[in-house]
């Protein structure tokens, strides 16, 4: 039995020393920017280290639409009645625990300088609607992930708010870690796992295909599932890699041409 699973934490495999960064982070109440690519573990990152610090977790996933009052509160009429309810960040501010707001770049740039007091010395959250000015507790963590590798120029950090975060460097596991997670996440075995990962890294290799970017840990996790349920292999990669990855009839055939080398 592990660790995790008597502690009843979600579990993770760390990549390297990002559980002690965190940690770190937490303790002296600093932002922290989590970067990578789709599905490579950066939620389920967090989601372990706010259990193993046992603070609550508060999750946004981000999106154009996103608005200050989505993150912060609204008035809203209940009952007959005008009543004040808090957003995540407000919540996660007055609990003192964790705001994660996931892809952050694409929230609008006017809702990440609602950030800006809480990331730096002042750790204030400005809540207009209600004349609150509220001070972040010491526990009280802000987290971002986005992904660089969609290149989209139109969406970036402005630097006065990507340079408010300590960041980390997220990537696909190591071959032997990422088999492992594939396993454990889908309950297939080892060496079925192992191969899926072997397959992955061809694919995250290719270039020049119209990838936006390779599998993630995420989808192989599904091919590992139905395989294991009893799939065949390539009807599961057929519906876990090729499909999701590519719509071009010569790229999923190049995807189909790889699988067949693997699996041979
Ligand atoms: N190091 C790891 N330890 C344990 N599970 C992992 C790890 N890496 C990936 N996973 C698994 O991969 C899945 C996808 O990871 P996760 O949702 O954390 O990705 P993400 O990087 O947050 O993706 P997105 O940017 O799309 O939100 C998780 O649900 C988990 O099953």
């Amino acid at each position: 039995m592990t660790l995790d699973m008597i502690n009843d934490l979600p579990f993770y495999t760390a990549q390297s020393d990002e559980c002690d960064v965190f940690e770190l982070a937490q303790n002296n109440g600093l932002p922290l920017l989590l970067k990578g690519p789709t599905g490579c573990g950066k939620t389920r990152f967090v989601e372990h280290m706010a259990a193993r610090l046992g603070l609550p977790l508060h999750t946004v996933a981000c999106h154009d639409d996103l608005s200050a009052a989505d993150l912060i509160g609204r008035y809203l009429i209940k009952g007959g009645e005008t009543v004040w309810v808090d957003g995540p960040l407000t919540r996660a501010v007055r609990e003192g625990g964790i705001c994660y707001l996931d892809e952050v770049v694409e929230a609008r740039k006017d809702v990440t300088v609602v950030l800006h007091p809480l990331t730096d010395d002042r750790r204030r959250l400005v809540i207009d609607r209600t004349g609150e000015e509220l001070r972040a507790p010491d526990s009280f963590m802000l987290v971002a992930s986005y992904n660089p590798g969609y290149q989209n120029v139109l969406k970036k950090l402005k630097p006065s708010t990507r340079q408010r975060f300590l960041s980390i460097g997220f990537d696909f596991p190591d071959p032997a870690i990422e088999a492992g997670v594939v396993a454990r996440e889908s309950g297939l075995d080892e060496g079925r796992a192992a191969a899926l990962v072997r397959l992955a890294g061809h694919v995250r290799a290719l270039s020049g295909m119209d990838l936006e970017e390779g599998v993630s840990t995420r989808l192989l996790i599904y091919a590992a599932t139905l395989i294991a349920g009893g799939m065949r292999v390539d009807r599961a990669l057929e519906t876990a890699v090729i499909e999701p990855l590519s719509d071009e009839p010569d790229t999923q055939q190049a995807l189909r041409d790889l699988a067949a080398s693997v699996y041979g």
